[in-house]
């Protein structure tokens, strides 16, 4: 799809920046309410990257981070936010067949339907004004929804459909990754100031990387540490940890006989964190592992395939959005730890990572921030 090219993520860079900017001045102004300084950082994560999926996808801003009570936010959160029972229902459909789900007398089903209702309004909407601005306007949209729309290849409703996988694929997975990297470098004080460092050196002023002719993509994208901090976040922490694939036809694996219509379950979280792939120090959080003798960011972390890195999987039905994902967490850890000094509300926390098809902190990420002075 275009809307994924090389060239056109390079051309959203400004996107992801000015609204990585934006979530760190609205967590600003919520810390001055704060006389404690700690907040959960997991639903700014998401109003931020539901609010650039917003503008990339949609060609709209749905400005989330200005409106906390967004209708979007609330049904997606209501959704995708973890507890026990939601995870049992979701492994559940993984195992049985929707007729099984829907026949029990279970209250999760009617609101998964009352909340699954609501998203397809508010997309049908995003589809109704979508289409008459094309009409009226003789601007060049560019987003996934236009060049959908311009392709004819599809029905209303089945638009609506393409665009609520997209808006869930692409948002969620990245707010995740984004929580999960303030974990980490709350957790190792010294990768926070190396990292801080490094993007301080190389971006001396946020707002002039804001200007037209700037070459955003291309400067974070050679920042080393910057990239290998990104790379080892989402290798611990693989945002969709367990996923199926059902064998179309007898075939084998690693020697092992599976016949057709097997159920086997992939799980990034494993294999990611795998010592036989990644050696001993595989559980730990290791950004250097991606930085080889050139000083530059290497593409497997040392390990010896590139299948030892399994988060947006691998073949034909892989994340198609990866190298938007990338660009969006390269961009969104670079403002925000160019933003705060940060660390766990309580250092002692045990976090317990849980959700439903995405992998969150159960208890939300409690961090105490710090603004640092930067470009003022
Ligand atoms: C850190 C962020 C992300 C991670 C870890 C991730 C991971 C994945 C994985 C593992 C799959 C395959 C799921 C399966 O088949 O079981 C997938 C599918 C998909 N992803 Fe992502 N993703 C991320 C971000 C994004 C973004 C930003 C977009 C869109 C802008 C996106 C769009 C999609 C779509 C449309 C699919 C379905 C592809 C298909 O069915 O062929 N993802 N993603």
């Amino acid at each position: 799809m275009p809307a994924f090219s090389f060239r056109h993520i390079k051309e959203l860079y400004p996107v992801f920046w000015s609204k990585s900017i934006e979530l760190c001045e609205v967590v600003k102004r919520e810390l001055w309410d704060k006389r404690d300084n700690v907040l959960d950082i997991g639903h700014f994560s998401t109003q931020v990257t539901l609010d650039i999926i917003g503008l990339a996808g949609l060609g709209r801003d749905i400005g989330s981070l200005r409106n906390s009570d967004d209708a979007l936010v609330e049904n997606y959160e209501e959704i995708l936010e973890p507890s026990t029972e939601k995870a049992i229902y979701f492994v559940l459909h993984l195992l049985f067949p929707p007729w099984v789900m829907t026949a029990l007398p279970w209250k999760l089903n009617e609101r998964v339907k009352v909340t699954t209702g609501n998203l397809k309004r508010i997309c049908g909407e995003f589809v109704a004004d979508k289409k008459s601005r094309m009409k009226t306007e003789s601007e060049d949209h560019k987003d996934i929804l236009s060049i959908m729309l311009r392709s004819n290849n599809f029905s209303d409703d089945g638009i609506v459909d393409q665009l609520l996988t997209f808006l869930a694929a692409g948002h969620e997975t990245t707010s995740s990754a984004l929580t999960w990297a303030t974990h980490l470098l709350s957790m190792h004080a010294n990768v926070q100031t190396r990292l801080r460092t490094e993007i301080h050196e190389n971006i001396p002023d946020p707002k002039a990387l804001s200007g037209p002719d700037f070459a955003i993509a291309t400067l974070l994208e050679s920042l080393p540490y910057l990239n290998a901090v990104c790379n080892e976040v989402l290798r611990m922490f693989p945002t969709i940890p367990v996923s199926a694939r059902m064998a179309t036809r007898d075939t084998t694996v690693c020697g092992h006989f599976v016949p057709k219509g097997t159920l086997l379950h992939v799980v990034p979280w494993a294999t990611n964190r795998d010592p036989a792939l990644w050696g001993p120090d595989s559980e730990k959080f290791v950004p250097e592992r991606w930085i080889g003798e050139s000083g530059r960011t290497t593409m497997n972390g040392g390990a010896d395939s590139n299948y030892s890195f399994l988060t947006f999987l691998h073949g034909p039905r892989s994340c198609i959005g990866e190298r938007f994902a990338r660009a969006e967490l390269r961009t969104l850890v670079a403002a925000f730890v160019g933003g705060f000094k940060m660390q766990m509300a309580n250092p002692e926390e045990k976090v317990r990572p849980g959700g439903t098809i995405t992998s969150k902190p159960i208890d939300g990420m409690r961090l105490k921030l710090e603004p640092v002075a930067w470009g003022e």
